[in-house]
């Protein structure tokens, strides 16, 4: 078990992940390039065929998670909403704390079959990500440059677009708007105290104009929101490195299925019951600190072979080709050749490292960092 462990920390073990993803999603990327004219004679054609390209990509990342780290993910939600999850459209509320909890909330769209047509409010600068970015524009992930004056258009044109997705997906909101930062809470919590909202723990304070676009334009198509809080337990700070590094950890996430009927159309109404959902999110943090679980029964969801099927076949086609230029290379062994494969890995590792960097919080944007200007009338 050791010896496994050893493994799968070794660099050339990564080499070969990193490969695969990289090869293949620039494969996959082509091929949804080609689905360009089938968009003017079949929309609803091209957006199957995009989803089950999207989900090639998305699904290693899970299949790292769930088979190569062999991290564990247990849900804790009433047993009456479980049937529903996956059987319609839904918008996720999740908290923004972790490196890696937009790959949890994959392995969850994974077991309950809508990994590949999910859809999130994603900063713009993501677009521009080799691989998932590029996937993205292909499964209509609607973007935001967080400027609201900007946003309002484009955002809801996007999510109106979204309404007759021939398939059932879950739209993603980090209500805070960016990743929890001791500065950036202490900022945030100096405008709810403006505002005269009650103090959050352990969230930011959540910006509410991107949840209210997204309920009025999505009414209709949508049943609910799924409440969901997560955390990871023994106060472990998981990332991605440590994911691919082979390190398990263990996922816990609350999940309250709230009907979408009960959610105010007005707009200032909206603010204040997202602003009132933070509260009671954050007293699930709290219970979760003082009793290590979230309240209410647990389900773990089954896990499913297609990722790691996926990455099998990835793998079996593109490490043949790279064997036969290995031992091509090692047979002529001239310096030019292993100069040249030298300086190809080393681009490999760069940009897949450089992409891994945006997962991480150290790199975070300066988006709710800067004092603002406050106005106690
Ligand atoms: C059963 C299992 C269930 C669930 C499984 C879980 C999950 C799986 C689901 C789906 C997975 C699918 C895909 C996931 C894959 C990958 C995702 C990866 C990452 C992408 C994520 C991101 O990129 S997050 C960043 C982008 N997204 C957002 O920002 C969304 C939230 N933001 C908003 O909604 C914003 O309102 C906005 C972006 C629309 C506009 O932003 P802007 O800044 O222009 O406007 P504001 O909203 O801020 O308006 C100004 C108001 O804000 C007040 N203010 C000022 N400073 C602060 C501060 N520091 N904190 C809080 N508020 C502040 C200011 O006073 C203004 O107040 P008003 O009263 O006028 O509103
Ligand atoms: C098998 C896989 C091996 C290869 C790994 C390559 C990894 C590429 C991952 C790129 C995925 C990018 C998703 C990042 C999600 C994220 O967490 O975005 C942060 C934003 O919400 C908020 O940003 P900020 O304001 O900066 O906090």
């Amino acid at each position: 078990m050791a010896l496994l462990q050893q493994l799968k920390s070794q660099f050339v073990c990564q080499m070969i992940i990193w490969y695969v993803f990289l090869v293949s999603g620039l494969i996959i990327n082509l091929l949804q390039i080609c689905t360009l004219p089938l968009w003017l004679v079949s929309k609803q054609l091209a957006r199957r065929i995009n989803i089950r390209l999207g989900y090639c990509i998305s699904s290693q990342m899970v299949a790292a998670l769930e088979w190569w780290s062999g991290t564990e993910c247990t849900l804790y939600t009433d047993p009456k909403s479980y049937p529903l999850y996956g059987n319609e459209n839904a918008i996720v509320v999740l908290n923004h704390s972790h490196e890696i909890d937009f790959l949890c909330g994959w392995t969850f769209c994974d077991r309950f079959g809508v990994l590949g047509s999910s859809k999130v409010l994603a900063k713009k600068e993501l677009s521009y990500v080799p691989v998932i970015g590029w996937m993205w524009y292909f499964l209509e992930i609607v973007f935001c440059k967080r400027k609201w004056e900007e946003d309002r258009r484009t955002v809801a044109q996007s999510l109106q677009n979204l309404r007759d997705y021939p398939e059932n997906y879950w739209f993603l909101l980090f209500c805070e708007g960016t990743r929890f930062t001791p500065k950036k809470h202490q900022i945030s919590m100096q405008v709810a105290e403006s505002k005269g909202l009650p103090k959050l723990k352990y969230h930011l304070l959540p910006r509410t104009k991107g949840f209210w676009i997204t309920v009025q334009n999505l009414r209709g198509t949508v049943a609910a929101v799924y409440d969901s809080t997560l955390n990871f337990r023994n106060n472990e700070a998981p990332n991605l490195l440590g994911v691919l590094n082979g390190r398990k950890y263990h996922a816990d996430l609350y999940v309250r299925r709230i009907p979408l009927e009960l959610i105010p159309e007005d707009e200032a109404e909206c603010a204040a019951w997202l602003h009132k959902l933070y509260q009671e999110k954050d007293s699930f943090q709290e219970h979760y600190t003082q009793t290590g679980r979230f309240p209410g029964p647990t389900v773990s969801p089954p896990q499913r072979p297609w990722a790691l099927i996926n990455w099998l076949f990835w793998a079996c086609l593109l490490l043949y080709p790279l064997g036969l230029l290995l031992a091509q290379l090692i047979s002529t062994a001239s310096i030019t050749t292993i100069l040249a494969s030298v300086a190809v890995c080393s681009a490999v590792s760069l940009g897949v490292r450089w992409m891994i960097g945006q997962t991480e919080i150290n790199r975070s944007s300066s988006y709710g960092n800067k004092e603002v200007h406050l106005n106690n009338n």
